[in-house]
């Protein structure tokens, strides 16, 4: 397989290297992933994480797994179908999975096993390549809507550690910046695991984007004082009617924004698009441990208490402005009158 290089995932020499999430900012600490078992692991723990990456690294193992000659089409379909249970939510951990199983079960009556195995590999690379420029055209079409002196407010983490590429709602951000707009970030940290505290400001750090971390509990006053232009954030599934599953407490920003008429946009490429899922209330939201919400890291202040710990929730399309994917920007208007459906392939 081509060697592949980005700010989280490393694959030379056909070896997959993963940047631990969960030790930055604090430390950049490389796993090398060298078992469906260690890839689901670090799925399911948010070492690796964002819709699109975990897509991406669960087909990639595959492929590298196919490269070993004593490795079965039948032990790579038990493969697939284990890395599937890693986490619910994220649609693109399914379909890039569906999309290695496919190939198995079309072509293994009818060509022999190396020559599958070639195919998977193929496959691999093909979904790597893809996202990546997925995330080119996400970010072209989103700058567009951003003009210099805009204050944008982001949620959870959606740039090169959440995709291969330069990021969905923060790839628009940076190519917005790259492009030499002049704009701020109001960066939301994102209880209860603050991908955006640690995360995302993290990445416009290294991007040199001017920002202003903020708790979820600001982001409502900000909009009201008028703080903020505009917001770009992510998804982890999209149903055919607009409704999108994206970190717990987008919704509670888009019912803001929407209060205060600030427009609001989910940024995902149509890989993130569940063509089955009619919509919102057909999604799955994964349900996680206690543990996230009764402290951080070591300091626990609720050591016992029931907790609720939703990962997801769903924000219905009629709250928000629009989806920006990577084959353009679609209004509420527009997706409302079916204009995802089309796009199925
Ligand atoms: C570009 S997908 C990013 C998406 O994934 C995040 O969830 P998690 O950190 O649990 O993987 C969040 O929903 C982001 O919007």
């Amino acid at each position: 397989m081509e060697n592949f290089s980005s700010v989280c995932l490393r694959l030379k020499s056909n070896k997959i290297s993963i940047l631990d999430q969960r030790k930055i900012p604090q430390e950049e600490v490389w796993l090398e992933v060298t078992t469906a078992a260690k890839m689901h692991k670090i799925i399911k723990r948010l070492s690796v994480r964002g819709a699109p990456l975990i897509g991406v690294c669960a087909s990639l193992m595959i492929g590298v797994l196919a490269l070993e000659k004593t490795n079965s089409l039948e032990q790579l379909k038990e493969w697939s179908e284990y890395l599937k249970t890693s986490r619910p939510t994220a649609v693109n951990l399914f379909t890039c999975l569906d999309r290695m199983l496919v190939i198995m079960k079309t072509n293994e009556e009818k060509m022999d096993e190396t020559n599958v195995k070639g195919l998977l590999v193929k496959e691999a690379e093909a979904i790597l390549k893809e996202e990546v420029e997925m995330c080119e055209r996400m970010g072209e079409h989103g700058a567009k809507l951003i003009e210099s002196g805009d204050n944008i407010l982001t949620y959870c983490n959606t740039g090169g550690l959440a995709t291969p590429g330069v990021g969905t709602a923060l790839g628009v951000i940076i190519k917005a910046h790259q492009s030499g707009k002049k704009i701020h970030v109001y960066a939301c940290e994102t209880r209860p695991l603050l991908q955006g505290g640690r995360l995302t400001a993290w990445e416009l750090a290294k991007n040199k984007i001017p920002f202003t971390l903020i708790c979820d509990n600001m982001a409502a006053s900000l909009m009201r004082k008028g703080k903020i232009d505009k917001v770009f954030l992510g998804a982890d599934r999209i149903a055919t009617n607009g409704d999108f599953a994206n970190k717990i407490g987008t919704y509670s920003v888009a019912i803001a924004a929407k209060l205060h008429n600030v427009p609001m946009y989910s940024v995902a490429p149509v890989s993130t698009i569940d063509f089955e899922c009619e919509s919102g209330d057909q999604i799955e939201i994964e349900q996680r441990e206690p543990k996230e919400v009764r402290g951080v890291r070591d300091y626990i202040w609720a050591p016992d208490c029931n907790c609720y710990n939703p990962a997801f929730d769903v924000t219905p399309i009629e709250t928000v402005s629009g989806i920006v994917l990577d084959v353009g920007v679609f209004t509420t208007k527009e997706i409302q009158s079916g204009a995802l459906k089309k796009l199925k392939k």
